[in-house]
């Protein structure tokens, strides 16, 4: 079974509207709430691929409400851990640019921490838990690493998909996959890339810090995999990008629901790369037609 944490997920209100001006009345031609969460991402395209999996993390209030409604009615099994503070709201400006404003999130208390940290004593061997997304700031700094001993123990995997030395503070837990973009890959070592080698050289070291395997994006410009043996290479699929909300995600849900099912890295990196790219090329997070449409496109290679 495969378990995606958010523990910081948001009602997404996206505004559609022509241009803001700024310091004046606007308005909206279109409003949504959208479930949304980097988790709960992945979860989506996990029940795309068919592969049986359990969204968890926190929710509170009215909006917690309308999150936990949304995902039942798409079909996404869920046990979150109920609140009394409420799930934050995130604004999603789309205008003639993108522009976001993203919430910190609800106060958890120490009871209801303890209530989520139980959820982990069902882990059996095999199971994959993937931790994704910020955290609340009444969380811990390292309120994920936190939860690695108990993973570990059941023999699970986790995969981590977070930034800077939070990232790097997990990495001796050996998660089975990390996925920098190259930007997060350049901060994690203060430097700046000027060839795809140095690039890949920064990656192999996330591999002699503990990641079973390291994928690298690059939104348009492809992305790489990095194994103990072997390196892979993907072109980006061609298509028009209308949506920069969840690729990364999407990438991530690939990659995990296809190594559940063949432990192959670089078939789960083929697929991880189509739904990135299907996600990028759709308003939302891609459905199982678009991956497929895109997945011809995508070859990889191996490179020596
Ligand atoms: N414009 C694009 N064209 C084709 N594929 C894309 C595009 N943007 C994203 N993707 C796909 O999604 C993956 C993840 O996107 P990326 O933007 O690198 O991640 P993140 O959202 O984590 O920064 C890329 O490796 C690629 O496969
Ligand atoms: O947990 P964070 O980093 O605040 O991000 C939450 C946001 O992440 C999303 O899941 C999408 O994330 P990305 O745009 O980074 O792909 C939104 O739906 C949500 O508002």
């Amino acid at each position: 079974m495969i378990y995606t944490v958010t523990v910081n997920p948001a009602l997404d209100y996206v505004i559609q509207l022509k241009q803001v001006n700024r310091g004046e009345v606007n308005r909206a031609n279109n409003c949504s709430f959208l479930a949304g969460g980097k988790g709960i991402n992945v979860s989506q395209i996990l029940n795309q691929l068919d592969i049986d999996n359990t969204a968890w993390g926190f929710v509170g209030g009215f909006t917690g409400k309308e999150l936990v409604r949304q995902l039942n009615q798409r079909r996404i099994v869920n046990d979150f851990v109920t609140i009394s503070d409420v799930t934050r709201v995130n604004v999603k400006v789309h205008a003639e640019e993108e522009s976001e404003i993203n919430a910190a999130g609800p106060n958890i208390t120490e009871q209801e921490i303890t209530a989520f940290k139980a959820r982990l004593n069902d882990l059996q061997k095999g199971d994959i838990v993937v931790l994704s997304g910020s955290l609340a700031p009444s969380l811990p700094v390292d309120f994920y690493k936190e939860l690695l001993p108990t993973i570990k123990e059941a023999q699970a995997d986790f995969v981590i998909d977070t930034t800077g030395q939070a990232l790097l503070d997990t990495l001796s837990y050996k998660p089975l996959v990390i996925k920098p973009n190259h930007h997060e890959l350049a901060d994690l070592f203060n430097t700046t890339f000027n060839s795809d080698k140095e690039m890949l050289e920064c990656a192999r070291k996330l591999l002699d810090m503990g990641a079973q395997n390291v994928m690298v994006s690059m939104a348009g410009k492809g992305g790489y995999l990095i194994t103990p043996k072997h390196f892979y290479h993907a072109k980006a699929a061609v298509g028009t990008a209308v949506n920069s909300v969840g690729a990364g995600d999407s990438m991530i849900a690939g990659f995990v629901g296809t190594y559940v099912k063949t432990n192959d890295p670089a078939a789960s990196f083929r697929i991880g790369m189509a739904c990135g790219a299907a996600t990028a090329f759709t308003k939302d997070i891609a459905v199982k037609s678009q991956i497929d449409a895109v997945l011809p496109q995508i070859n990889v290679e191996e490179i020596s």
